[in-house]
């Protein structure tokens, strides 16, 4: 990736030790970075109020506050500013558990310097350019909507940041739930375009005959029911971003008529004679595999090409599951103030299980699983079995063996005397046990056969 939009960036470095701001500041300067030094967290928050970074690099142990605690009030005053952590030893679980909460990465001291130029291109790839570009495009608002800290969706959204400043059609990849309308919305915020509209269409969720004129428009007496004309969601997108999810689905007649769209630059209504001008920067999303449905003749090769000139490819959740802490939190942030809840977070079993869970349904199914847990949670940190419930994972309860073999053997009891309407002679027989041995079986339990005679299975003792 290239590091152009790197050079001359500032950075913010924090350490109370001279020798090492003092080397830091060389490398950085070496590699063309503009560096204010600090030594303590407050002289670092001054200088960020007064002369706002691109990066903050910052020792964990400072005299006064923090790192961690300078970290803490970054990202709620800034949160799209990246904050690289410096370790010694003894503070590297603090260092991990930060990464957690939204560190950009740290480095443990001492580090050789490629992986400190490397960790800072990564870092610089993210985070907002403030000086050097106009807004909306770089004041990291167009990130706003996207929560992550893993680098393959560092990587990802540096190259749509990138993609976003060209005019270029992108087809977003990913599977369901990964996030496609979110990173649409985002391409569309950080281009020339943000100020006009950005129109969303899911081309699988409208019936085939009613998708060409939602698209195109109609005029009056077009179709049966065309009482009047009505202009298209092409046409509604003029200026600004169309955003077609699920563009597998697309009928063919009706991607001849999209890609004549993005061919000429014009759209015919349903019915008119005549086509209007439009001007639109389109954007696709597809959970399905574009290239089969291209070889089985149900996509076109040609709008495939129009449509992928650069494509994008959205990670499922299982790939980045560091991003799961930081989804989970943001999601139950809201959800907490939707509800009313004074919910503050999830208890570190529960965390436990959030974070190596399978998520087929992806980011969304972490959605759907944070807002079952927060509409049905009555405490202030939801518990474990609260996300096993959501998640619909068997609860394994921690019995001791002696405890597990009699629910075990009472509930065969049970079983087998509702099976045989309390005959002890009969269950007695299934079990291969003699009848005195049964009865002593029953006895420890305080079960009688007289509990399960004439009574309906479901009436019978649990
Ligand atoms: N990185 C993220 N940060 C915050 N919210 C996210 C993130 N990714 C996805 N979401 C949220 O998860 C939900 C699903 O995302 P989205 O609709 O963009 O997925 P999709 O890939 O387009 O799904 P589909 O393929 O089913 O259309 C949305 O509510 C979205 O806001």
């Amino acid at each position: 990736m290239s590091r152009a939009g790197a050079v001359g960036a500032h950075v913010l470095i924090i350490d109370d030790d001279e020798d090492i701001r003092r080397l830091l500041t060389m490398r950085l300067h070496a590699r063309g970075f503009r560096v204010t030094p600090a030594t303590s967290a407050e002289e670092g928050l001054a200088s960020i109020a007064v002369d706002p970074p691109r990066l903050v690099v910052s020792d964990i142990r400072l005299p006064g506050r923090d790192g961690l605690s300078l970290f803490e009030e970054l990202r709620t005053t800034r949160p799209s500013l990246p904050v690289i952590l410096l370790t010694a030893h003894g503070t590297i679980p603090d260092a991990v558990e930060a990464t957690s909460r939204g560190v950009f990465g740290y480095l443990t001291k001492p580090f050789d310097s490629q992986t400190l130029l490397a960790k800072i291109d990564q870092a610089l790839l993210v985070s907002a350019a403030p000086e050097a570009q106009p807004q909306p495009t770089d004041d990291g608002r167009w990130l706003e909507d996207i929560v992550y800290r893993s680098t393959s969706m560092a990587e990802l959204l540096a190259d749509a940041r990138m993609v976003a400043a060209s005019d270029a059609s992108v087809l977003i990849r990913g599977e369901s739930g990964t996030g496609k309308e979110v990173l649409a919305r985002a391409i569309h915020r950080a281009s020339a375009r943000a100020q006009g509209p950005f129109v969303a269409i899911n081309c699988g969720a409208i019936p085939e005959p009613l998708l060409e004129s939602e698209l195109f428009g109609h005029v009056r007496g077009a179709f049966t029911g065309a009482a009047s004309a009505r202009s298209g969601l092409v046409q509604a997108a003029n200026g600004g971003t169309l955003f077609l999810d699920e563009i597998g689905d697309m009928p063919l007649a009706l991607q001849v008529k999209l890609l004549r769209v993005l061919q000429e630059r014009v759209v015919r209504p349903v019915g008119s004679t005549s086509a209007e001008p439009v001007d639109i920067r389109l954007l696709s999303a597809t959970h399905r595999n574009l290239e089969t449905a291209m070889a089985q003749g149900q996509f076109r090769e040609d709008l495939y090409y129009r449509l992928d000139v650069v494509s994008l490819t959205l990670p499922r959740l299982e790939e980045r599951r560091e991003d799961i802490p930081l989804l989970a939190a943001h999601f139950l942030r809201k959800l907490a103030e939707k509800y009313g809840k004074p919910i503050s977070g999830f208890a570190p079993d529960a965390l436990e299980i959030l974070a190596t869970a399978g998520w087929p349904g992806n980011v969304r199914q972490l959605l759907n699983v944070v807002e079952q847990c927060c509409a049905l949670c009555s405490t202030p940190l939801i518990p474990a079995s609260l996300v096993q419930r959501s998640l619909r994972v068997p609860v394994m309860e921690a019995l001791s063996y002696a405890e597990a073999k009699r629910r075990f053997e009472r509930d065969y009891l049970v079983r087998l005397l509702k099976l045989t309407d309390g005959s002890v002679a009969d269950a007695a027989r299934i079990a291969d046990r003699n009848r005195t041995e049964f009865y002593r079986l029953l006895q420890k339990y305080d079960l009688t056969p007289a509990m399960f005679r004439g009574v309906e299975a479901g009436n019978a003792p649990e």
